[in-house]
């Protein structure tokens, strides 16, 4: 159990693990193991009064991260803490370090934990775009992305497979100054020329992926791949992918024939690397609970979301009163 103590100004608590300890000297999430008879919720609190001398409110799970170490296995449950009262302070020697949200990849923290700060950061949606269809026009395939901007997607792959090139490049400059304008990260599916001419990130297909040696574009530039197996998970890690992909979960109408892993296999597979693993394959935003629940950042989908209403407006009223 761990628990995310922020203050007023948003920034998160870290403390550091004392010497002589497993994992000494990184940085983590204050919190500790259960002890029998506790709930989680019990034992959360009662580490956070041993470590820190606060009493605490919890809130909402964030994500539960299962974790592979050389010498142990672990499922690292991270609750939000909505509220604490006292000064926490480093009462088993460790140094503590209120930490600004975006620096918070700069501490080094134990495998577990980088899950868990992606969890914190970035986005939990993943949204992959269909190809148009054959009749379907270039404004109504853009209405779509607009539609998935307008619904929050800030995490975007453009795949466009079967499109022949020029419709191709057309839609992906549109679609990444669609993106652009709200800050969202746009991925090219499969072509880093594309990718880089139009200032986006790039996402490879598990084949490209296993051919790659090293990280194919800068640091700065977003890079995601698709997953299948734990030979590709850890191809990903080798060569620096900033997120992957991971399904099917459930079987899916893009996939036909191939069965889904389930929740269970999700998990054990995100056990053997350290990175955000979006769940793909049969879902959408109503499975993000579950998702957060078996280590993943979220859910990537293809017509999960694209076939999702459009947000109504804020303010906006349902419908007409009227009086009889
Ligand atoms: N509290 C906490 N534990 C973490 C984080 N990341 C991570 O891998 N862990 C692991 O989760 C377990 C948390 O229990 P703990 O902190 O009470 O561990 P401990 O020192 O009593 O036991 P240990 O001697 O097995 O490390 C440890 O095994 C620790 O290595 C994190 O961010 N916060
Ligand atoms: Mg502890």
């Amino acid at each position: 159990m761990a628990g995310v103590i922020t203050d007023a100004r948003g920034r998160v608590l870290l403390t550091r693990r004392t010497e002589g300890r497993d994992l000494a000297g990184l940085w983590e999430f204050p919190g500790g193991k259960r002890e029998p008879g506790e709930t989680r919720e019990q034992a959360l609190a009662r580490e956070l009064d041993e470590e820190l001398g606060i009493r605490v409110e919890i809130g909402a799970p964030l994500i539960t991260v299962p974790q592979r170490y050389p010498h142990k296995r672990l499922r690292l449950d991270v609750r939000m803490i909505d509220g604490w009262r006292g000064a926490p302070k480093g009462h088993e020697g460790q140094a503590m370090a209120w930490v600004p949200q975006d620096k918070l990849e700069r501490y080094m923290m134990p495998p577990a934990d980088r899950p868990v700060v992606a969890a914190l950061r970035q986005p939990d949606r993943y949204a992959v775009t269909p190809s148009p269809g054959p009749d379907e026009r270039d404004e109504d395939w853009l209405a779509g992305v607009e539609r998935l901007l307008a619904n929050g997607i800030r995490r975007l792959q453009l795949r466009l497979p079967d499109i022949e090139v020029d419709r191709r490049k057309r839609l992906v400059a549109a679609a990444a100054l669609l993106g652009r304008a709200v800050h969202a990260d746009v991925l090219v599916n499969g072509d880093a020329v594309l990718a880089a001419e139009h200032g986006c990130g790039l996402h490879l297909p598990a084949r490209q992926l296993m051919a790659c040696e090293a990280r194919p574009v800068a640091e700065d530039i977003p890079f995601g791949a698709s997953c299948h197996d734990v030979d590709q998970l850890r191809q990903a890690e080798r060569v620096g992918c900033d997120f992957v992909v991971l399904g099917p979960v459930a079987a899916t109408a893009s996939h036909p024939g191939v069965p889904g892993l389930g929740w269970d296999a999700f998990a054990a597979m995100r056990e053997e690397v350290s990175l955000p693993i979006y769940a793909i394959g049969g879902l959408a935003t109503d499975g993000l609970a579950l998702a957060r629940a078996h280590g993943a950042q979220g859910i990537a989908a293809i017509r999960g979301f694209w076939a999702a209403e459009p947000a109504p407006a804020p303010g906006r009223r349902r419908g007409r009163s009227r009086v009889a």
